[in-house]
């Protein structure tokens, strides 16, 4: 059975990244993607831009929705406090398979836990199965379509708390209009949008981050 393109590249970190090294596992996919086969990821761009929003932030509690490969998760996980942990939620088996072994490789297993299962699901669950009182910074990355119904349902679970951060990505590729709508017309956010690009291409991109004002 041919493999995956996720295969290929877990196999790429797997024989060219330092083990316990995450800077060196996110070089290394960075470098198959741009070079070799586009993927996904955040990217060193825009992952820039999520490296500050966490540095800024130092959260304790951590909401990813869409693990992918877990680039972003190991990017997110490398700057986390002693204590602090990441919570990150993936649909697809086969793409948490290859995230699980790609965040043991960069050594950061200790402090994400990959949560698989839909996210209208796993949501709910935070609070009572997850002993999570409110989250402190949220990173949307999963299908465009569920930016906004997870907002929401966020909100419902009560799991937001002054000063929490929402740092959403592919605001303009794929896009998530109906979110940029829903959330800059809320004045219950403070929104900044961050032009960037689409990882590994000259396309662009932008982030949006949402303050809950309470
Ligand atoms: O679809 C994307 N990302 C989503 C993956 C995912 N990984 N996990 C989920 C999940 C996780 C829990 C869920 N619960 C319910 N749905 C769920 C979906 N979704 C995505 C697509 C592009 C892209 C740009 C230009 C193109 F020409 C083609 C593609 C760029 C990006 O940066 C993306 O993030
Ligand atoms: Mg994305």
């Amino acid at each position: 059975m041919n493999q995956s393109k996720e295969q290929r590249i877990l196999n790429f970190v797997l024989q060219n990244a330092v083990r316990g090294d995450p800077r060196s596992v996110m070089d290394t996919i960075d470098k198959y993607c741009s070079q070799k086969e586009w993927a996904m990821n955040v990217g060193d761009e825009k992952g820039l831009i999520l490296d500050k929003t966490v540095e800024e932030l130092q959260p304790s509690v951590v909401l990813e929705l869409g693990t992918y490969c877990g680039y972003s998760a190991v990017r997110i996980a490398r700057l986390l406090k002693a204590g602090a942990r990441l919570l990150t939620v993936e649909f697809n088996p086969e793409f948490a398979a290859i995230a699980k072994q790609i965040i043991e490789f960069a050594g950061v297993q200790d402090k994400v836990k990959i949560l698989e299962g839909p996210s209208e699901e796993i949501i709910p669950q935070l609070k009572k199965k997850y002993e999570v009182d409110t989250l402190d910074f949220v990173f949307l990355d999963h299908w465009k379509d569920r930016y906004t119904p997870d907002t929401i349902l966020i909100q419902e679970c009560n799991l937001l708390r002054k000063g929490s951060v929402l740092l959403a990505d592919n605001i303009i590729v794929p896009g998530a209009p109906e979110f940029l709508k829903y959330i800059r017309n809320n004045p219950r956010f403070q929104c900044t949008n961050y032009p960037s690009h689409l990882e590994y291409m000259k396309v662009e991109d932008a982030m949006e981050k949402a303050v809950f004002l309470g």
